[in-house]
This record gives C-alpha cells, structure tokens and sequence, in this order.
C-alpha cells in the first residue's frame, strides 16, 4: 500500500449557492468538481450553512451522546443491521458509534432521544436535526451538479425521490501511543454520498488513484461518492476508498451525513450512460440487500464487494 503524502484536496467554495437557483457561481463551482472527481475522486467544502457554532453544539451533545453507559447505546437498535449501536469489536478496537435513520425528520432523532434519555432531552434532537438538515443542502447541491455534468439532469427528481439520509456519528478511543493506529479499515461506503466532517482531530485519510493517502482538514466538510453512485453512474465515477487512523491521546469524534438508495428502490444505470463503449457495469440491485452482503465475511475479501455482488 502506498505512503502519506503532503498531497492537499481540492477546496471548493459552496457559499452563496442553493439547490433551487442557479446563481452565477453555479458553472464555475461544478467545473471545480468535475476536475476534483477526475482527479481525487474526492474534495473539501466551504459551506456556512452549516455554521461553527452549530457544528460546536452539536460535538458537544455528542460527547455526552458516547459518555452514557454501554447498556443505555445498547437501546438505540435498528430493524436495518449496522444502522444502530456499534460498538467497539474485535476488527476496530477503538471505534463506536450511532446511526440515526432519516435524520432531518425532527420525530426520528426524538424518537432516539426518547431511547437515551427517556426523561427528555429537546436540545439533543434539535440540534441533531438541524445540522442534518443544513448539511443535506450541500449532498443536494453537489448531486444535482453531478447529474447535470453527466447530462442526465432529467433523472434529478427520481433520483432524489429514491434516496434517504442516514447519520452516524463516530467516537474513537484515544489509542495513547504515537504510532499510527488504525481506527477504520481501508473502504468504500455503500451509500450514494457521504459528506464527514471530522471536529478538529485528524484521522480521516482518502486514497489517491495512484495508491497514497491523502489528509484531508478536519475542518472542512469531506464530500466523496460510495459504491451505489458508482453503479448508477455506470462506473464514469468511483467511490473512494478511505480509512481512519489515529494517534496520541486525544479522543476523537467524526460526523457522517450517508445518502442510500431507499429500501425497495433498485439502482440501475440509466440508459443514457450505457453503450458500446460503456458497457454495463452493475446488474441493478436493492440497496438493503446489498448491505446484508458488504457485512459479511466473504465481501471482506474483496477490495470493491459491490463487484463480487453484482459486478457484471
Ligand atoms: O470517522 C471518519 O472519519 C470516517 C468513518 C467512515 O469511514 C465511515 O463511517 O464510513
Ligand atoms: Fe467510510
């Protein structure tokens, strides 16, 4: 595997652009991303809709999120596997975290707050649903720029329509010691897109195409795409393979704001992105589905499951 490199990502200006208008800015902004896809696959945002102090909130009420006891994390479970509490196991010793399925409706982080804290606590849910909700924005603004450069802007709605939000929230054990350790394995995410943002401890680290690793800031908003936009996109763009390392004596907590084809929808390229020169890629598949495959022992085997799954 390759080495760290000083190598910087691509920091794209999303401020004073909004899903609905197209504001001057809107062309030279989606240029920006073409080029940072082709390159990296991957970039950081500027965007202030998600302000500082929103953000310090919401790490705050985080923080006392992971200091409950183990049995009361227990609570938060899920019909969907991985989707709720996972707690430290053998393969990421130092790793927790929670799943909050569509998080951007007030009632369904009430509904875990009701689980943690069963007498109640409003400013947990609020500002877990505000944060998600503004940082959607952003995932909207930059899917719609991909459709648009892909030339299949008609398919927007639909595409919207087919997906939901998942967030999960991360805490990592200070591993006390200066080596480099590692805190998630190298992997793509499954979803559509995944927007991280890290709270000022760095740990995230994105894979170039030639094989280094890439330290993105953690203070700006991480966008890449997951296995599922690769399949809709017929392979013309990649999910990124990242990973987690850590050092020293600081915990670390990370957000993530996953897109996911919603349950029963089956992604499939469209027409449009397949032709002699690019075949089909991926046999259509069902997002949940799939899931119950990427957590199993046999799609650990594979640098890219989606492949072993439903590769053609
Ligand atoms: O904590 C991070 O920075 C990344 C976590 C991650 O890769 C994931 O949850 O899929
Ligand atoms: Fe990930």
């Amino acid at each position: 595997m390759g080495s760290e490199t000083s190598l910087k990502l691509p920091v794209i200006d999303f401020n004073s652009l909004d899903f609905e208008g197209k504001s001057p800015k809107w062309e030279e902004v989606k240029s920006q991303v073409v080029k940072a896809l082709k390159e990296y696959g991957c970039f950081e945002a500027l965007f202030d809709k998600v302000p500082l102090e929103l953000r310090k909130s919401f790490f705050a009420v985080l923080k006392e999120l992971f200091a409950l006891p183990h049995e009361t994390k227990l609570r938060n479970v899920y019909e969907i596997p991985y989707y709720g509490y996972l707690g430290k196991g053998p393969r990421s010793p130092l790793y927790e975290s929670i799943g909050i399925d569509e998080p951007t409706v007030l009632e369904n982080v009430q509904r875990m707050e009701k689980i943690l804290w069963p007498e109640g606590y409003p400013s947990f849910s609020k500002v877990m649903q505000a944060l998600s909700e503004k940082l959607s924005e952003l995932e909207k603004i930059f899917r719609k720029m991909v459709l648009e450069s892909l030339g299949v802007e008609k398919y927007l709605d639909e595409h919207m329509n087919s997906s939901s939000y998942l967030l999960r929230v991360m805490k990592y054990t200070a591993p006390q010691t200066e080596d480099e350790t590692l805190g998630v394995s190298p992997h793509t995410d499954g979803g559509i897109v995944t927007i991280l943002y890290q709270n000022e401890v760095q740990g995230l680290e994105i894979e170039t195409k030639d094989g280094n690793w890439i330290k993105p800031s953690p203070l700006s908003f991480v966008v890449y795409l997951g296995d599922s936009f690769q399949a809709w996109t017929n392979g013309r763009l990649d999910a990124v393979f990242h990973r987690v390392m850590i050092k020293g004596n600081e915990e670390r907590y990370s957000l993530g704001l996953f897109s996911k084809p919603k349950r029963g929808h089956l992604v499939k390229a469209p027409d449009e992105l397949v032709d002699e020169e690019h075949p089909l890629q991926f046999k259509p598949f069902e997002f949940i589905e799939f899931l119950d495959y990427y957590h199993t022992d046999d799609a650990r085997k594979h640098r890219i499951p989606l492949k072993a799954y439903c590769g053609v």
